[in-house]
């Protein structure tokens, strides 16, 4: 057994001085995941799921998600970026790996980690929505609704949250804290130093 310590929430990796407070706990997010994966079966059943991960952010929820989704599913990746090591979009995406086959005539389901500016998302879906697939469709764990600059049609939302920078369970701060199995905001002195 490690002799880590052990936050008031679980093992916390070590970070717990940074958080400030959490908005949602591993529970909460198993929960909805769980909600998600059943409401998206029944939607999808008969059908074969081609998920599109946006990397790195949805690497966690892309794992959880199809493990709780009881359906075939196949797994691609892409990873943008347009945030870069800043806590606000720089609103210019890059793609920095692209998926590995076409998407024509699939029933493709993008998963996010979170929808702030709405800018890579609407960027992602013009891009993948010219490849000619099946039905394109978003999930999204986290939505900010107060910071959204570009409205884009999201089917499926976990959790409504409020316009402040969070991280855990994939999200990072200059590539930090993606590993913390919570959401949750930092104190303002981590930005700072
Ligand atoms: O709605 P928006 O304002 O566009 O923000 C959302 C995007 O920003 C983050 O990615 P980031 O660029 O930080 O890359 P990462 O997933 O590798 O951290 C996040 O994972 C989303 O993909
Ligand atoms: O609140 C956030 N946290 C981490 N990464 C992000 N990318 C967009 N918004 C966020
Ligand atoms: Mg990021």
């Amino acid at each position: 057994m490690s002799d880590a310590p052990v936050g008031p929430l679980g093992p916390d990796h070590g970070y717990g001085p940074d958080i400030d407070h959490v908005l949602l706990t591993t529970e909460q997010i198993d929960d909805k995941i769980r909600e998600l994966a059943d409401r998206i079966a029944v939607d999808y059943a008969g059908r074969e799921v081609l998920l599109v991960g946006v990397l790195k952010g949805a690497v966690l929820f892309m794992s959880d998600f199809a493990r709780a989704l009881q359906l075939p599913t196949q797994m691609e990746f892409m990873a943008v970026s347009s945030y870069g090591s800043a806590t606000s979009s720089s609103g210019i995406v890059r793609i920095l790996k692209d998926l590995d086959r076409d998407i024509t005539g699939k029933h493709v389901l993008v998963l996010e980690d979170i929808i702030d500016s709405g800018l890579t998302l609407s960027w992602l879906l013009k891009n993948l929505g010219s490849r000619g697939p099946e039905s394109l469709e978003v999930c999204a764990l986290l939505r900010k609704p107060d910071a959204v600059k570009v409205d884009v049609p999201v089917k499926y939302v976990g959790f409504e949250i409020p316009n402040e920078f969070v991280v855990g369970y994939g999200l990072d701060y200059a590539e930090r804290y993606r590993d913390l199995p919570y959401i949750a905001t930092l104190k303002p002195e981590v930005y700072s130093s």
